[in-house]
């Protein structure tokens, strides 16, 4: 069968219009993606292309991955065609050409926690309050600096705030480079500079990429559209999908702009336009439609299908966040019974935080679920530490790495020394490890020869990475530095669980030396790009994922829960008419993310924060024709009286079905032996103060480790 023969006139021409510039915009579901995979396949039957002439970006590895199966269904070569994120392609080519901008080529990546450990270094050392300004808030205004390709060197603040950005940005810039390393925004900033100030390089590119394609084009940034316009200035094949309904990264410097203005810098583009939704269901659409329609400046468009008309989206109306999940399990468990996979179930939320209250449900039902938010595993303090073992055995410049892991596990390297260490590299302007290794036993007295040893342990294992596979060397690591002994000989619960995530570190290792050859570098780049929704699938579970993430995603029953106003949208956005556009948006992303059943769930009160919430029903409900959604909230709320109930108050807590307040003052302490009404028995790890409450972390035997809030959580002490 041809390959074209899937697909209908307009998607047609989206793929058969290989030559110059292609704009395809179009609405959720119309088929984009569908019509890049089919154009790449049909570039190589027809034989127009090489696999590695080939560049097509995606939004998430995800999204990346799926297209690379799709593409590998249709025809041969996927694997040498450059099919991935802006990251991961831009990590590809500096890992070759980093040295042009005086980076060694094995550069570390610096995730978002390396990242604002930098940054709270530079502001105590610059003497700036991270009290008064976060340093999540540094984090910030640093990557929208990058985003506009504005270098620490041309950044200029004009008023007082943006001064002590300046000043800290600067130190944090010099900083990164130092350690050889990057991040993440760095990586599409340093690529762009690689192509300004290497001419031949980028020429060089421009030739290899004889097709270039971008899925999602409404959500680049300025830097992100200056790459993809530099390198398709070769041959000016570039197809750009995308949908401006669908624009949802707008904090992160997103400009929708640039799809709109595509026809601008490509007078001739042709531009395609698809209306027709394959997805979902005429029933789901039609609230699609409706919510969509309150934004302004749209380029207007409405979605059809010719796909059953299907039921009725359905609304639920909680008591409380535990009703409303309840709601949500029990229709799981009954759509489950009619033959339903799990994983058929995705529940979509628009905070991260909402997600702990789910867990607690589905635990409860024993329904398996997955969270796709977070990389959790890689953000564990062992798995963070050895894989600082292994960056500075790949990367020996990377002095975070080996600030980290020092004295861990204790070698009698005190923090005293290293800042004495750390203040000579300073000012010799060499490494870390170079100090240790050249300069240690003039400034340290005591500690020498531990210092020798942790030298010459690092050099061993640096030997040993050039002929080991990644588990191979990662055992030795673990026992050559005494690491796995420390866990051993500590007889806490906590470090059996620690044990056991690095014993599944040595899992995620063994499928990268079967899958990827066992090189070291490559496993590192792999995993410090490991996004928010890149955690693979595991057995048949429901999926708990944030709206932002399922972006170009689609599943047969999706539920978005928290559908409140204050959560939904989110309390931030609700003053900016720009913002709130932008959460607009983000519903119609949501809804269009479900094929044949819609769910929309809110609660009357939530517990969320530590404290009772009461807040009214989104206003994207209100905007939807009460005769397009079947209410299933119990009769005395239903829709017609809640929205114009009670306004957004802090609820008296005590006159709510929530659990009662405890006296948080009962003075948890850490190693405290506590029972919980469903978790069973658990020691404390960790107390951190909260406001008025304390978030506590339990290790329990049958659940593992959980945060809880003190005033919250039904917890007795046992012993302690
Ligand atoms: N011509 C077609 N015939 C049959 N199915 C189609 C056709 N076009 C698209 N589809 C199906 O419709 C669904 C949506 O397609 P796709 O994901 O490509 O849409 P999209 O426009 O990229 O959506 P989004 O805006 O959410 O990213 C997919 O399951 C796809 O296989
Ligand atoms: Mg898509």
């Amino acid at each position: 069968m041809d390959i074209l023969d899937n697909l209908n006139p307009e998607q047609r021409e989206g793929v058969e219009t290989t030559e110059g510039p292609v704009l395809l915009i179009a609405g959720a579901g119309s088929g984009k993606t569908r019509v890049l995979t089919h154009r790449i396949a049909h570039l190589i039957g027809t034989q127009k292309a090489k696999p590695w002439q080939i560049l097509a970006i995606t939004f998430t590895n995800k999204a990346a991955k799926e297209m690379k199966e799709r593409v590998s269904d249709l025809v041969y070569g996927s694997e040498d065609m450059w099919i991935s994120t802006f990251h991961a392609a831009c990590v590809r080519i500096l890992r070759r050409e980093a040295k042009h901008l005086g980076y060694d080529n094995n550069f570390n990546i610096y995730d978002t926690s390396d990242k604002l450990k930098v940054i709270k270094d530079c502001a105590k050392e610059l003497d700036i309050d991270t009290k008064k300004i976060t340093p999540r808030s540094i984090a910030s205004a640093i990557s929208n600096a990058k985003n506009q390709l504005l270098s620490a060197k041309d950044y200029q603040g004009s008023n007082l705030y943006e001064k002590q950005i300046e000043k800290i940005y600067k130190m944090y810039d010099r900083r990164v480079k130092a350690n050889n390393a990057m991040d993440f925004d760095d990586l599409i900033f340093e690529t762009v500079r690689l192509f300004r100030l290497n001419p031949d390089i980028l020429e060089r590119y421009q030739q290899q990429f004889k097709y270039i394609m971008v899925d999602e084009y409404q959500d680049t940034n300025h830097s992100q559209y200056l790459l993809v316009n530099f390198l398709a200035k070769g041959h000016k094949n570039i197809c750009v999908v995308g949908d401006d309904d669908q624009s949802i990264y707008l904090f992160r410097g997103a400009d929708v702009a640039n799809i709109l203005d595509f026809e601008k810098d490509y007078p001739d583009a042709k531009v395609i336009k698809l209306e027709r939704n394959y997805r979902s269901t005429q029933c789901i659409l039609s609230v699609a439609n409706e919510v969509i329609k309150h934004n302004e400046g749209r380029k207007g468009k409405n979605l059809w299908t010719e796909n059953c008309a299907g039921e009725k989206p359905v609304f639920f109306h909680g008591t409380d966040h535990i009703d409303e999940i309840q709601f949500i399990a029990d229709e799981i468990t009954k759509e489950q019974a009619k033959g339903r996979k799990l994983s058929d179930f995705t529940i979509l939320i628009r905070a991260n935080a909402l997600t702990r209250s789910i867990e607690d449900i589905l635990l409860k039902r024993d329904i398996p679920y997955q969270i796709f938010a977070g990389t959790e595993f890689f953000n564990r303090k062992e798995i963070k530490d050895v894989m600082a073992y292994l960056s500075i055995i790949s990367n020996p410049a990377d002095d975070l790495s080996l600030t980290r892991i020092i004295n861990v596990p204790r070698r009698g390297i005190g923090n005293k020394t290293v800042e004495r260490l750390a203040a000579v590299a300073d000012e010799k302007n060499k490494t870390l490890f170079e100090v240790l290794k050249e300069d240690a036993d003039g400034i340290v007295s005591r500690g020498k020869d531990k210092i020798k040893q942790l030298v010459m342990l690092i050099e061993n294992l640096q030997e040993m990475s050039q002929y080991l596979n990644v588990t191979d060397l990662l055992d030795e690591t673990v026992n050559r530095s005494g690491y796995r002994n420390m866990l051993q000989s500590d007889k806490t619960d906590e470090a059996k669980i620690r044990l056991e995530n690095i014993e599944e570190l040595f899992t995620v290792t063994k499928e990268f030396d079967n899958t990827h050859g066992g090189n070291l570098d490559e496993f590192l780049q792999q995993n410090s790009l490991a996004s928010d929704t890149d955690e693979s699938e595991r057995e048949d579970s429901v999926k708990i994922m944030t709206l932002h993430s399922a972006k170009g995603l689609e599943f047969p029953v999706v539920f978005i829960a928290g559908f409140e106003e204050r959560l939904f949208p989110h309390i931030r956005s609700m003053e900016d008419p720009k913002e709130l556009q932008e959460e607009r948006r983000l519903c119609y992303v949501g809804i269009t993310r479900a094929k044949e059943k819609l769910y929309i769930t809110a609660a009357q009160s939530r517990a969320l924060y530590g404290r009772v919430e009461r807040n009214k029903v989104s206003r994207f409900l209100e905007e939807v024709p009460k005769n397009l959604i079947e209410d299933k909230s119990i009769k005395k709320y239903s829709m017609d009286n809640l929205y114009s109930q009670s306004g957004p108050q802090r609820a008296n807590v005590n006159s709510f079905k929530m659990p009662q307040k405890q006296n948080i003052d009962m003075a948890y302490k850490v190693g405290m032996l506590v029972e919980h009404k469903k978790f069973g028995q658990g020691i404390i790890t960790e107390i951190k103060s909260l406001g008025e409450d304390q978030k506590i972390t339990i290790n329990f035997e049958k659940v593992g480790s959980k945060a809880l809030m003190a005033s919250f959580a039904p917890l007795t002490v046992v012993e302690g």
